[in-house]
């Protein structure tokens, strides 16, 4: 092995292999003059991105010969006009505005380690994240993907465990623990009524309350009915741009599974078990289509992410043990506190806490 450090060509870093260099100025700009060093809504949103684009392959459509998607391969940012125009997509043109023009600025970096290093660097805000690894050199996309390998919260729950397989060969568990990404995400478009209507009650903490507040009754809508993807949530009270909590459909039925249900319960209070079994599953999903071999491991590019606020996780105000809907059938559910009140909180639009009128779509 060769434990000689480069030195890189800005003079200030070094690196394991020259390839990581090109990473740092990458990294410094996205955090500056997009992620603003938090984990706001382009955080939230580029994570999400880095989803979309790498789980559209398909292994059965390339076994068929048929465009297959290229996986992990940026082409979400190299045909632009495409895949984020697929209705699975809604949303998703805005965290590729966003990184287009850093695809432009440091144009030695391809589209699919733009997406993927940026999903990495952005979770590194969300206090409690783990530090995904980051592998580097996927070729630039060739193709757009086809439509219809984007999960949607309609979907049963064999149909998403079987797209996960068929995208990367994901397990049931796996899937479950790439769920925690709903515990820093917000949705724009379930709901037309309202933009960031959180899935958990700390959108801005990477954090086990996801696993929690899915499991409890729901009680209503934090607008009306009637939207698809969408179930009642324990927690709807809506004040101005506090929006209520928003509950897809698939995060329930995935919680209350027999598949799944013991997996997802086993994530509540477990920050670290959490943590680590997302880590490793996200290794996966950022190298599905590519040949790894071929990719350089720049990960200590990847900033370390700010720590848990190591507060456990509770049931909300007014909600106990009563309110939880036990699915799993061989472990009971873990004993947590209450938080204090004897009203329901609302959950603050911003990452500061305040309701003013930060980035909010
Ligand atoms: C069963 C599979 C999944 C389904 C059906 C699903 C569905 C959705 C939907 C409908 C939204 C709201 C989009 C909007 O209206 O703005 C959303 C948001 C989000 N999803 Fe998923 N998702 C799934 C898995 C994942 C995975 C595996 C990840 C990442 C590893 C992920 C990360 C996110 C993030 C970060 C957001 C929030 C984006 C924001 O705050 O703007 N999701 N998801
Ligand atoms: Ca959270
Ligand atoms: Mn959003």
């Amino acid at each position: 092995a060769n434990f000689r450090r480069v030195t890189c060509p800005d003079g200030v870093n070094t690196a394991t292999n020259a390839a990581c260099c090109a990473f740092f100025a990458l990294r410094d700009d996205l955090q500056t003059h997009l992620f603003d060093n938090q984990c706001g809504e382009d955080a939230h949103e580029v994570v999400r991105l880095s989803f979309h684009d790498a789980i559209a392959f398909s292994s059965s459509l390339k076994a068929q010969g048929k465009p297959a998607g290229g996986g992990a391969d940026g082409s979400m940012l190299v045909f632009p006009d495409v895949e984020p125009n697929f209705s699975a997509n809604n949303g998703i043109s805005d965290s590729v505005n966003a990184l287009l023009p850093f695809l432009a600025a440091h144009n030695t970096i391809t589209a699919g380690d733009l997406i993927q290093f940026a999903g990495a660097v952005g979770i590194s805000n969300c206090p409690g994240a783990p530090r995904l690894q980051f592998l580097a050199g996927r070729p630039n996309a060739t193709a757009p993907a086809p439509d219809g390998l984007i999960p949607e919260p309609q979907d049963t729950v064999t149909d998403i465990l079987a797209r996960f397989e068929d995208g990367g060969g994901f397990s049931s568990d796996e899937v479950v623990a790439l769920l925690a990404s709903h515990s820093i995400a917000r949705a724009d478009h379930v709901d037309p009524k309202f933009k960031a209507a959180p899935f958990d009650s700390t959108p801005f903490d990477f954090d086990t309350q996801i696993f929690v507040e899915v499991l409890l009754r729901g009680v209503g809508f934090p607008g009306t009915g009637g939207n698809q993807g969408e179930a009642e949530s324990p927690l709807p009270l809506t004040n101005g741009e506090d929006v209520g909590e928003l509950r897809l459909l698939s995060d329930q039925t995935i919680a209350r599974d027999s598949r799944t249900a013991c997996t997802w319960q086993g994530f509540v209070n477990q920050q670290e078990k959490m943590a680590s079994a997302f880590q490793a599953a996200m290794a996966k999903l950022a190298v599905v289509g590519q040949d790894v071999s071929s990719l350089i491991d720049c990960s200590e590019v990847v900033p370390i992410p700010v720590p848990s606020s190591g507060k456990p996780a509770t049931f909300p105000a007014t909600k106990t043990i009563a309110d939880i809907e036990q699915a799993c059938a061989n472990a009971p559910f873990p004993s947590l506190a209450s938080d204090p009140g004897t009203i329901e909180t609302l959950i603050p639009h911003c990452p500061d806490g305040s309701e003013d009128d930060c980035d909010s779509s």
